[in-house]
């Protein structure tokens, strides 16, 4: 088991609001897993900053069904609420992980920022300023957890495919062709290159090999917004590294990166620039994955143990249940403690309700501020550029004072 060191943080200063977007870089990040990709640390010329502000989302629900879940039946008995109040921006550069138990949400939001939920969504979600449109659409890549490929082919000729397709008119045959090559040695498919990628009727390459098949798939045409559903599940520890590496590689390069994950290692998740963390639908933290623990220690939750996952932690609370535990606590008391009901869903409105009260201004506040719009070297550019102008500018009205 991965673990990392939790450092705790004077309580309160998560919910300083000019301290929350200062620079908080992973301790464990891996720049030993360079990636070939041509395209990986060029600059995306057409950056998107995603922002989603109160996104709500019900759908009509069965008579019969469970209604021990309270929360998402709280509107009627024939809605189900899936999404209430999640709100969240990731920019250019950046990339955001989607944390939270089985249903808690995660895949109906990437699928409403992939503008590919069906119905109405409350509130609002915005590319760079602009409403979901088929330019935007052209821009953003989606990998979907149930992925749709053709059994028949095989990886190398559905990467193939997929470039001559949908790779620039400027490239060559050839060079679309070894695009397709670098994704393959990139994502770690080279001993399935020749296999058929199959499906539920003809078996073909591993359900591992098939996603890597799709985020590949995506991963040609170069998007700006990237969303992902569950990349890396079904995946051994080091393709999953390797395959967080390669996307956080892209996000660097000024794309902006959204992925829902499943039970990420310590080493995985300090990769996340930020987290939102999702238990029935509502969100219980959203911003900087680096002040998790200072948030959640600010309002009464510090872990049991001194080494701690963050996304164990977060998880857990998720899940009703409050790793906290006293020193002098016995196991036997906090088992019996955590599998209390009552006490598993006061934590869970607890940790609602905080998030309400302590952060979800500043989260709103983040999503308004536009300093960060694009990422540093784009900005490094527009500056330039305007100095030029400004320049040039005063030569001209020196010049035209002086001329008779
Ligand atoms: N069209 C639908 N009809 C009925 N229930 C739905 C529908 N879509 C989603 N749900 C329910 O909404 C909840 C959230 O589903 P979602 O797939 O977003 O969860 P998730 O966090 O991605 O779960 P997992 O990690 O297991 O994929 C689940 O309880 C699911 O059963």
């Amino acid at each position: 088991m991965e673990d990392t060191i939790v450092h705790a943080k004077s309580p309160g200063s998560a919910l300083d609001s000019t301290s929350r977007y200062a620079e908080t870089r992973s301790p464990n990040e891996d720049p030993s897993l360079p990636s070939r990709l041509s395209f990986v640390h060029d600059q995306s010329s057409r950056p998107i900053t995603l922002r989603f502000e109160d996104l709500a989302y019900a759908i009509k629900s069965q008579s019969g069904e469970d209604h021990n879940h309270s929360l998402q039946n709280s509107n009627s008995n024939s809605t189900r609420t899936l999404l209430n109040g999640v709100s969240g921006v990731v920019r250019p550069g950046e990339m955001l992980a989607m944390l939270g138990p089985s249903g808690s949400g995660k895949t109906t939001l990437i699928t409403a920022l992939a503008g590919r939920l069906p119905g109405k969504i409350l509130g609002s979600i915005t590319y760079s300023g602009q409403p979901f449109t088929n330019s935007i659409k052209r821009k953003t890549g989606f990998v979907a957890q149930d992925d749709v490929l053709y059994p028949h082919l095989t990886v190398i000729e559905t990467l193939s495919y997929a470039a001559l397709l949908r790779l620039p008119k400027n490239l060559t045959r050839e060079e679309k062709i070894q695009q397709a090559e670098i994704i393959i040695t990139e994502l770690g498919l080279t001993t399935c290159r020749d296999s058929i990628v199959g499906g539920p009727l003809i078996r073909g390459v591993s359900g591992g090999e098939r996603k890597r098949v799709s985020i590949g798939q995506e991963m040609l045409v170069n998007p700006s917004l990237l969303l992902l559903d569950e990349p890396t599940s079904g995946l051994d520890s080091t393709t999953a590294l390797r395959i967080i590496a390669t996307l956080k590689g892209l996000a660097r390069g000024g794309r902006s990166v959204v992925t829902t994950i499943h039970q990420p290692s310590s080493r995985l998740y300090w990769m996340f620039d930020k987290v939102v963390v999702l238990s029935d639908g509502c969100p219980i933290y959203s911003g900087q994955t680096g002040q998790v623990m200072e948030y959640f220690s600010s309002i009464g939750h510090v872990p049991g143990f001194n080494f701690v996952n963050p996304a164990d932690f977060l998880l857990d609370l998720a899940n009703d249940v409050s790793p906290t535990r006293n020193q002098d606590e016995h196991p036997q008391d906090n088992q019996r403690r955590l599998d209390s009901i009552e006490d598993r869903n006061s934590i869970k409105q607890f940790l609602i309700s905080s998030y309400r009260t302590n952060l979800q201004q500043l989260v709103k506040d983040d999503i308004h501020q536009h300093v960060y719009d694009t990422n540093p070297m784009i900005q490094e550019t527009s500056h330039t550029r305007s100095k030029i102008k400004r320049i040039l500018f005063i030569c001209w009205l020196l010049y035209s004072l002086n001329s008779p």
